[in-house]
């Protein structure tokens, strides 16, 4: 018969419900139980590496309580032990911080080795143990955490923040994937202290070897812009690409794999502070010319002009009569005029360009 195992509700839901705050994932870890165990339940295995299930109805996230040994060189090189004689603390000791190394049992108790409930009250970003330093990402994990809970007071311990500085002198920060790497950062570009990310970065001595092509000023008037409550995450990430030159933001961009949407719009800012152009890509016009509300649904233009109205504190040319300008600018409109196949297309995109030209002008030095 098969022997019953426990299971403990841990990491961010428990920490974020301690701050009174929405809790959206459920992590579970479950202590006492082998993989066929929970497979016999409907539970369905997804990490091979490490073993986490899915519940079958809510398909919430299981892991088998483990333990690992660091064999190789950054996140992946791990020998992984989850037997089901290893204890829940045994399991909360490798996680990175103490408040997230709080665990609640079925009855809602709360089971805190590392006293992170303290921490959580002190406002302390604190390591576990020293396994903190097998995993890499944990630098950019507090750099993210330092800026989403910048509004508490969160400080950074010190032994703490000297950990995150030896992780970075061992060059284990390049071993980090162009996905992980992004995920960490686009979390903190949905913080409204997107800028804390970097600061933290800094001090622990990884700004340079993370996003070494960044020129990145921090300073007051930078900070004001990002506090704008209504900036999208690819608005912030224009304002603090601000500083960098186009051709190293390109460099930067492609190495970093950023996606698109982010992408597009701090290179345009940039090319509009160098005085340069960018062609303006025609779906975003498209999309723009047929949005019915351009600030209810931002569109990248809209957005673009938002961030160089903040960047350079100038307004643009009335946008309704843009909008009414582009709008008479139609194949139609231009065929009346007597033009048509490829010098029709032309016309029409070099009509368009004028039009978005004026309406910038105010950004152009
Ligand atoms: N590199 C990592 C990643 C995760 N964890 C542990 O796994 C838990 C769940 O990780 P994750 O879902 O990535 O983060 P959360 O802490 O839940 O935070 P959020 O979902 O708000 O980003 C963390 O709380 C932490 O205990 C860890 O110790 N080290």
């Amino acid at each position: 018969m098969s022997q019953p195992y426990q299971v403990y509700l841990v990491g961010g839901a428990v920490r974020d419900a301690l701050l009174e705050l929405p809790v959206i994932d459920h992590d579970w870890v479950v202590t006492g139980a082998i993989p066929e165990q929970l497979e016999q339940q409907g539970f369905q295995q997804v990490g091979k590496q490490f073993p986490v299930f899915l519940h079958p109805k809510n398909k919430e996230e299981y892991a088998l309580a483990r333990k690992e040994k660091k064999q190789g060189e950054g996140y992946t090189g791990f020998i992984c032990d989850f037997s089901p004689d290893i204890s829940l603390e045994e399991d909360l000791e490798r996680r990175d911080l103490t408040i997230n190394a709080i665990a609640q049992d079925e009855n809602g108790t709360l089971i805190d080795p590392f006293n992170g409930q303290k921490d959580l009250h002190d406002r302390v970003f604190r390591h576990v143990s020293n396994a903190f330093i097998e995993d890499p990402l944990r630098v950019l994990r507090v750099a993210r955490f330092a800026a989403r809970f910048h509004h508490f007071g969160f400080t950074i311990a010190p032994e703490t923040m000297l950990l995150m500085q030896t992780i970075s002198a061992s060059g284990e920060l390049s071993t980090l994937s162009a996905e992980r790497i992004w995920k960490e950062l686009e979390k903190a570009l949905n913080t409204q202290d997107s800028n804390v990310f970097f600061s933290v970065l800094k001090d622990a001595n990884a700004l340079d070897k993370l996003f070494p092509e960044l020129v990145w000023k921090n300073n007051q008037s930078l900070v004001d812009i990002l506090q704008q409550v209504t900036l999208t995450p690819a608005q912030r990430w224009a304002i603090l690409c601000k500083d960098t030159p186009l051709e190293t933001l390109i460099q930067l961009h492609q190495r970093i794999r950023c996606p698109n949407q982010f992408k597009v719009l701090a290179e345009q800012t940039r090319a509009f502070l160098e005085n340069q152009r960018i062609p303006m890509d025609s779906v975003a016009w498209e999309n723009w010319l047929t949005s019915v509300n351009a600030i209810k649904k931002p569109q990248p233009f809209v957005l673009l002009i938002e961030v160089l109205s903040l960047l350079t504190n100038s307004k643009p040319q009335d946008w309704q009569l843009l909008r009414t300008t582009i709008a008479a600018i139609n194949a139609a409109s231009l065929m009346k005029l007597g033009l048509s196949g490829a010098e029709l297309g032309q016309a029409l995109k070099q009509a368009r360009a004028d039009a978005l030209d004026k309406t910038l002008s105010p950004f152009v030095r």
